[in-house]
């Protein structure tokens, strides 16, 4: 019996291109004026010498810290200060009006009637709590964020850690068995299922498909 959904949100129930094509690029437009202007304000200075731990060069110059950040936005690495700053630059972008945050019409419709039928919601995903937050405030449905009753992300471990999914049954009132996990990437996938969740993977936009976890490719085939 599902209990609880805990949801990705690129790939799953946001279009990727959305990540990839405005919300990546307005980051790398906007990084270095954001964080020379804000280097010293304590919650963005904690994240830029986290970037110095993680290169391992505690004295790198603001000039390297940036240009490293630019390079993880193009590789899309997952690491946190990185995902961390970029849910404080997109902040701007949203209360502008320069995007909203997309929502697959079929997600929106399923999120809404589990949500009215009691399940509880959840969401995990590599972009900060702010950023999936901000998206939520910020959808294309309006602010959706009264749907989901908790959010995570990598300050609980990588998505395709299983350990990190039990870190995160271990905050709910729920147990692995009764969570449906549900996500694009088949190693996010594996992970959550080592942790003992059942799993559903969205299979859009050619991502790759499983062999060994159920696939759908709308929420209207559920
Ligand atoms: C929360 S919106 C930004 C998404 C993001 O930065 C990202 O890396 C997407 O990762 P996900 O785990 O949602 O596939
Ligand atoms: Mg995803």
């Amino acid at each position: 019996m599902i209990k609880a959904i805990l949801t990705d949100i690129e790939g799953t129930i946001t279009r990727i291109s959305f990540v990839k094509d405005i919300l990546f690029p307005y980051a790398a437009k906007h990084l270095a004026d954001f964080v020379k202007a804000s280097q010293d304000d304590p919650q963005v200075r904690v994240q830029l010498d986290a970037v110095r731990a993680e290169i391992a060069q505690p004295e790198a110059s603001l000039d390297t810290v940036i240009d490293t950040l630019l390079g993880w936005i193009e590789a899309d690495k997952k690491i946190t200060p990185l995902k961390q700053l970029q849910g404080l630059i997109w902040q701007n972008g949203y209360q502008q009006g320069d995007f909203t945050g997309h929502i697959y019409p079929d997600a929106h419709a399923y999120l809404t009637a589990q949500h009215q039928a009691g399940t509880a919601l959840y969401v995990y995903s590599s972009g900060s709590v702010k950023a999936q937050q901000l998206l939520f405030a910020h959808s294309d449905y309006g602010d959706i964020r009264a749907l989901f009753s908790d959010y995570f992300d990598t300050r609980v471990g990588a998505k395709q850690q299983s350990e990190s999914y039990h870190n995160i049954v271990q905050s709910l009132p729920f147990e692995a068995a009764d969570v449906l996990f549900l996500s694009d990437v088949v190693a996010e996938l594996d992970a959550a299922k080592a942790a003992g969740l059942q799993t559903l993977q969205l299979w859009r936009d050619d991502q790759p498909k499983s062999t060994h976890h159920a696939f759908i490719t709308s929420f209207e085939h559920i």
